[in-house]
């Protein structure tokens, strides 16, 4: 049996009329096509990295995934509904969270908003309970339920977005920028928070973020979308490869030497006293490389780097004159 598609996205567009200043008085319209037809499936229980650099078409493609923006063209369906005509059916089946702005009343401690999310999406008694229990002990919302939303720190308050977003017992979390501004053990909790529900509840997330720790500790999927098309949808092994990527093999040498020469498929790039750094492509083994430079060479001791993903993402980006024409996916790299 085929996985269920809980997210259906099929030559989706959305086009924005602007008008621009031409002249003094003259005012012309112009087309922005932020979402310029894009494809993918999610199926139910995947967790999934949604990147692209700014502008790309992001959080336009959440808005018309949760119904607040009409598609321009293509079709959509979220568990079978279409956003755009079900607003109100689907929000009971997503939760949204936007790391930039809270859902949260500013004015009222922590426990009175999630009341009030309660008696919005009408959670029965014994779902609210279950499940406010289990998101309070994740996240260690105790000590803040007391507390005023306004004097809440910005980690605290996320993990109080990120709980109010639940309490209904989404299939669905949208994330946007989750951990964005937060310290390293907020941004560690907030992380491990979704690990669990992902695990626990089977809840499938769809993730826009610019950190990259976040996509390796979280998503097994990436797509990335530049000037409103998907130019990747696969793995992050995969991307690194299809954006050129190169590993690094860090060698120690017993002392400083002149850069290491003569070993096929790699170059020295860098030399720091008996320390040097070698790039290879990063689809090869560094195995042969290691041989040829411990024949050679006084080797003391070595490591791998794997490739800097956002250097990866950005040579993706960059693509063939500006972007890549079509989808590449994990098939496509050896
Ligand atoms: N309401 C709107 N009217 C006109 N243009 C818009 C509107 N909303 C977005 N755009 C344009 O559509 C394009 C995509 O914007 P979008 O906000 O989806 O990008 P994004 O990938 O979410 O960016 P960021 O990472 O900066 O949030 C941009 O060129 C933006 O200026």
């Amino acid at each position: 049996m085929t996985a269920e598609r809980l997210i259906d996205v099929d030559g989706v567009e959305k086009v924005f009329t602007v008008r621009r200043k031409a002249g003094r008085l003259r005012r012309v319209r112009h087309e922005v096509r932020a979402v310029d037809g894009i494809t993918f499936q999610v199926p139910r229980g995947e967790m999934v990295a949604y990147i692209g650099p700014n502008g790309a078409g992001k959080s336009t493609t959440v808005k018309m995934l949760t119904g607040i923006l009409v598609p321009s063209g293509g079709r959509l369906r979220i568990a079978g509904i279409d956003p755009a005509r079900e607003r109100t059916r689907l929000a009971r089946r997503i939760g949204v969270v936007f790391g930039q702005r809270t859902t949260l009343w500013w004015d009222l401690p922590l426990k009175d908003s999630y009341e009030l999310v309660r008696r919005m999406y009408r959670v029965p008694d014994a779902v609210y309970r279950a499940h406010f229990a289990r998101c309070a002990e994740l996240l260690d919302l105790g000590p803040l339920l007391d507390v005023p939303v306004r004097q809440l720190s910005l980690g605290q308050r996320m993990r109080g977005d990120i709980a109010a977003a639940l309490l209904h017992d989404p299939e669905i979390l949208y994330l946007d920028e989750p951990t964005i501004g937060l310290d390293v053990i907020s941004k560690a909790k907030v992380r491990e928070f979704l690990r669990e529900v992902n695990a626990e509840r089977g809840t499938t997330v769809l993730l826009t973020t610019h950190d990259l720790t976040d996509i390796e500790q979280l998503c097994r999927r990436v797509m990335v979308i530049d000037h409103g098309r998907l130019v990747y949808d696969g793995g992050l092994d995969g991307l690194r490869a299809a954006g050129d990527g190169e590993r690094t093999l860090v060698v120690d040498l017993e002392r400083e030497l002149p850069p290491i020469e003569g070993v096929p498929g790699a170059r020295t790039v860098k030399v720091e006293g008996p320390r040097q750094w070698l790039a290879f492509p990063a689809g090869r083994s560094a195995a042969p490389l290691v041989a040829a430079i411990a024949e050679r060479y006084p080797l003391v001791d070595l490591s791998v780097r794997e490739p800097d993903i956002e250097e990866v993402i950005a040579k993706l980006y960059a693509g063939d004159g500006g972007r890549p024409d079509r989808t590449a996916t994990a098939a496509d790299t050896p």
